[in-house]
């Protein structure tokens, strides 16, 4: 699997398609989205980039990692938004992705279509280990999916999933390491036991 995007055609030239960057929090999704969308801009393209608007936690114009790095964007309710603000943009950035409406589908393959590089960042699977909102469907119409991963905080291995340290059983509740930690596998199965037991 090519990680990370260093394809002078796919990074370069106008040609639709769209790329995918999904794991769990803390892996660098965010990163790795700011990464090639500032690439982009040093080649000159034309590049606008979304966030959902009810993510506010870092900041609630731009688009903010956990270690710091930033990239200006727009703030929108509704995926459909997105159209209205993409006429002569090459390529098109979405953070946070799995707070969108399934209408993102549609809108990023029309975008693609439409000869637009479209980069889309977003969390796989919620604190359940569920899917996330358009994520999965975005995956599946992607040309390019990198899984990225966090590191365990428990046996320091690969982590693929979220848990909530807090008790919610909202699908939605934004936060940071005060409120989730990555885990592996075998720790978020434990972790799960660990807080049934704790109910
Ligand atoms: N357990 C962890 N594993 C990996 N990175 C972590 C961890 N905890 C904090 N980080 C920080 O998170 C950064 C990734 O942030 P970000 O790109 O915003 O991730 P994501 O968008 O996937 O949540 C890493 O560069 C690192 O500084
Ligand atoms: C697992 C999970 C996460 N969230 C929230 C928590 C954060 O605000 C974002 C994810 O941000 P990141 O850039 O991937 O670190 O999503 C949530 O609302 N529900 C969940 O199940
Ligand atoms: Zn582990």
């Amino acid at each position: 699997m090519v990680l990370f995007s260093e394809d002078q055609i796919h990074e370069t030239k106008m040609r639709g398609r769209i790329e995918v960057i999904c794991g769990s929090m803390f892996s660098g999704k965010t990163e790795e989205l700011i990464r090639r969308l500032k690439r982009a801009k040093y080649a000159k393209q034309r590049v606008e980039i979304f966030k959902p608007a009810i993510d506010v936690r870092y900041s609630e114009e731009n688009v903010v990692s956990h270690d710091s790095n930033t990239i200006a964007s727009t703030p929108i309710d509704s995926s459909a938004s997105i159209l209205l603000f993409t006429s002569e943009i090459d390529v098109v950035g979405i953070d946070e992705a799995q707070f969108f409406d399934d209408g993102l589908i549609d809108v990023c393959n029309q975008l693609a279509n439409n000869g637009v590089r479209v980069i889309i960042a977003g969390l796989d699977m919620d604190f359940k280990g569920k899917p996330f909102g358009p994520m999965p469907g975005l995956c599946a119409i992607a040309d390019e999916v990198s899984k990225v991963h966090a590191i365990c905080m428990k046996c320091g291995q690969l982590a693929s999933f979220s848990h909530r340290t807090v008790k919610s059983d909202k699908q939605v509740l934004l936060g940071e390491t005060a409120e989730y930690e990555p885990l592996c596998r075998t720790c978020y199965n434990r972790a799960i036991e660990e807080d049934k037991n704790n109910l």
